[in-house]
């Protein structure tokens, strides 16, 4: 315990230091400013030197102001007392003072590691570590960790309880909350992994794995900005909820490089946010899935021509569909792009026509490059082409499996009869329901098979355009266009990324693996996931072996996190009682607060569900002071949200089992848990997640019987 006076002192202490560092950071401000004025002014020159150069430092200057900006809101949060007597500032950015002398190290400074790492039974030459927190340039709080006692000063003053946990009882906010001032030591190690190769973090439910994932892409982003700024990072999440949720955490860490993508967008250009049973998925998923593209990928077009008949010079010219179909099978020899080949298929039609004509001894027949120019203007025969071997999108031929015959002609010998039907029902309902987040993958595989078509050639006609494709005139908003052009394009260029994160990679399907490994196959890895909280029911060895395929043979790092910061223990004991039924010696993490609440168990008559939800989602609102989570079985998400109508507006929130994927509240209401479990292949591992999502109160609704 501390007493007020000394508390009072130590504050005042820390605002000195504030005040300095945000005094230096407007002067900072103004200089960036400055800049910014000059670099227009010297537009004014008119070289082609200096427009660039104004380009450059208009860019700089508005770039650091923007940091400065967007890091001013507790940009100290650490203070380290050293050994050799030295005090060190950790906060958002490194700051200088005028004399280039540190007032603040960067967060991911190789010099600001001890603030995470040190421990008392490895001090690594700190004294004492100091967390303050600090709202709109006030110190408001200051927590302490003595390290090493004995090296101490007999005046040093040790305040508070420790940060974490302090941190930890503070309400969930909609967003994910960046734990920069908080980082433990196993998490630090992680985040600060080497950047090549792959990166393997697991840890059950609460660990701060998905925390550490994206503290890592904003470390990387750091130490080598060129390589991973330039290829970019991509952070793939479960869900669109999901990337909602975390989504602030990259910015609030000064980074908006990175591009973060749910499995349901991945492919650009479409979106979804519906999921499939388990079974269904579990088909849709499995590698077998490619085979059944590929062959889909080939087959003709459903309504297109049978036959081709051409009156030519009075003979009829005629190719059957067994010489259609040849002429396709032969254009489209294994590993060929449909899209990328339809001239060779279109050769192939004029070189049968040709055949035929000779063969048939047509009269007053030209040379075979008069005749296909001859039979090339017709307009019917150009529609028969564009019907025969159109410009195919994934969505078309996605389609075509929608067709029960078309299906069972693909999957046959594939899947079994069981697994067709599956898919067959669950694709009946395509055009009404639209996709699912499991079709996206195949949509993506599908866009590898057919590949992009290919335009005709055609040329921009620039009057300004010198030799080599240099423009004699450019301006400044030329230039800005073309970079802002670049930036909407790095999408497409998805080949490039040079670090891909996964999050939640226990559920990520191996299509869903090949759609992410095409991504990044000059990349290096971060994965983030938890095997116990998986909700995929498929083949194992198909899962690991797409997994391995995408990560390739770089050298792997692994961790795992052995601490829940999420759970109460109290909240915690009730999902760990879940997961022991299916895995009894499973190594669970230990959560390392109570709350002295246990959590509370209604069972109640389905007619009385209704009022249930509604009395327990309001009982928690007015309880926590933060978000409350209604967690339902996948069918019922609707139907539950119509019960809660407008209530708690934006604090309140109702998500299916699957969609409360990584998610957190402070209060949740689990609605008929026992439907969950129901479900025989991944039910009382999504159960565990359930249960596994609140950080202050759980009720969860049985119904009866
Ligand atoms: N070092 C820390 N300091 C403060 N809070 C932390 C720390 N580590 C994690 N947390 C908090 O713990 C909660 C859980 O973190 P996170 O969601 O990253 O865990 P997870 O391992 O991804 O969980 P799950 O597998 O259950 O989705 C978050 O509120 C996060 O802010």
């Amino acid at each position: 315990m501390t007493d007020h006076t000394s508390l009072d002192r130590e504050i005042a202490v820390e605002q000195r230091q504030l005040d300095r560092v945000y005094a230096r950071l407007a002067e900072l401000r103004r200089a960036a400013a400055r800049a910014e004025r000059d670099g227009y002014r010297l537009a004014r020159v008119g070289t082609f030197g200096a427009l660039v150069e104004r380009d450059a430092m208009v860019f700089h200057a508005a770039q650091r102001r923007h940091l400065l900006d967007a890091e001013h809101e507790g940009l100290v949060f650490g203070r380290l007392d050293l050994r050799e007597g030295q005090t060190l500032y950790v906060g958002r950015l490194g700051v200088r003072d005028e004399n280039a002398e540190t007032l603040v190290v960067d967060w991911r400074a190789p010099a600001a590691e001890p603030f995470y790492r040190a421990t008392p039974a490895a001090p690594l030459g700190v004294i004492r570590r100091r967390t303050i927190q600090s709202s709109d340039e006030r110190v408001t709080r200051i927590e302490d960790d003595l390290l090493d006692p004995s090296a101490a000063p007999a005046e040093m003053t040790v305040v508070g309880d420790g940060a974490l946990l302090a941190s930890l009882s503070k309400a969930t906010g909609r967003g994910m909350r960046d734990i920069v001032a908080t980082i433990q030591r196993e998490q630090d190690e992680a985040i600060r992994s080497p950047g090549s190769g792959v990166t393997i973090v697991s840890g059950g439910p609460g660990t701060g794995k998905t925390a550490v994932a994206l503290h890592r892409a904003a470390y990387l982003l750091y130490s080598d900005r060129n390589r991973y700024a330039g290829g970019g990072i991509l952070v793939v999440g479960p869900s669109s909820v999901f990337v909602e949720y975390v989504a602030s955490v990259l910015p609030s860490l000064g980074e908006e490089s990175a591009t973060l993508r749910s499995l349901g967008t991945l492919f650009t250009g479409l979106t979804s946010t519906r999921t499939d049973p388990p079974d269904v998925a579990a088909v849709k998923g499995s590698l077998r899935m490619r085979r059944v593209l590929e062959r889909a990928a080939r087959d003709a077009v459903p309504d297109g021509p049978t036959e081709l008949r051409l009156l030519y010079r009075g003979e009829l010219l005629r190719l059957t569909r067994a010489e259609l179909d040849a002429i396709r099978d032969r254009a489209l020899p294994r590993g060929a792009r449909r899209n990328e080949v339809r001239r060779a298929g279109f050769d192939g039609i004029f070189a049968a026509l040709w055949a035929q004509a000779r063969k048939l001894r047509v009269g007053r027949l030209p040379e075979q490059r008069a005749f296909e120019d001859e039979i090339a203007e017709r307009p019917e025969f150009r529609e028969f082409l564009k019907a025969w071997w159109p410009r195919l999108h994934p969505r078309h031929v996605l389609g075509w499996l929608a067709r029960p015959e078309r299906l069972r002609g693909y999957a046959g010998g594939i899947f079994s009869r069981a697994e067709i039907r599956l898919l067959d029902a669950a694709w009946r309902t395509l055009d009404t329901e639209g996709l699912t987040i499991a079709d996206i993958a195949l949509l993506d595989e599908l866009d590898a098979l057919l590949g992009k078509p290919v335009q005709p050639a055609r040329r921009t006609r620039d009057p300004y355009t010198l030799a080599g494709g240099v423009r004699e005139l450019s301006t400044h908003a030329d230039r800005q266009r073309a970079a802002r052009a670049a930036a909407r394009q790095r999408p497409e260029d998805y080949r490039e990324y040079a670090h891909v994160v996964v999050d939640e990679a226990q559920d990520v399907s191996p299509m869903q693996w090949r759609m992410i490994g095409r991504r990044g196959r000059l990349a290096s890895w971060t994965v983030v996931g938890d095997p116990a909280q998986t909700a995929w029911t498929g083949d194992q060895a198909e899962l690991s072996r797409a997994r391995d395929q995408a990560l390739g043979r770089r050298r792997q790092h692994r961790f795992t996190l052995t601490t829940n910061y999420r759970n109460p223990a109290e909240i915690f004991a009730v999902a760990a009682a879940e997961i022991r039924r299916v895995d009894p010696d499973l190594p669970l993490p230990t959560a390392v607060r109570s709350t002295g609440v246990e959590p509370v168990r209604q069972v109640v008559p389905a007619a009385e569900l209704a009022a249930a939800t509604v009395a327990a989602a309001e009982a928690l609102l007015a309880e926590v002071p933060g978000t409350v989570g209604v967690i339902t079985p996948v069918p019922r998400r609707d139907e539950v949200a119509g019960w809660l109508g407008e209530r708690g507006g934006t604090r309140l929130q109702v998500v299916t089992s699957l969609q409360a994927k990584g998610m957190e509240y402070d209060g949740v209401v689990l609605v008929a848990p026992g439907e969950i479990r129901a479900d025989p292949g991944s039910g009382v591992r999504t159960l565990y997640v359930a249960l596994s999502r609140a950080t202050q109160r759980l009720i969860t609704l049985d119904i009866t019987g």
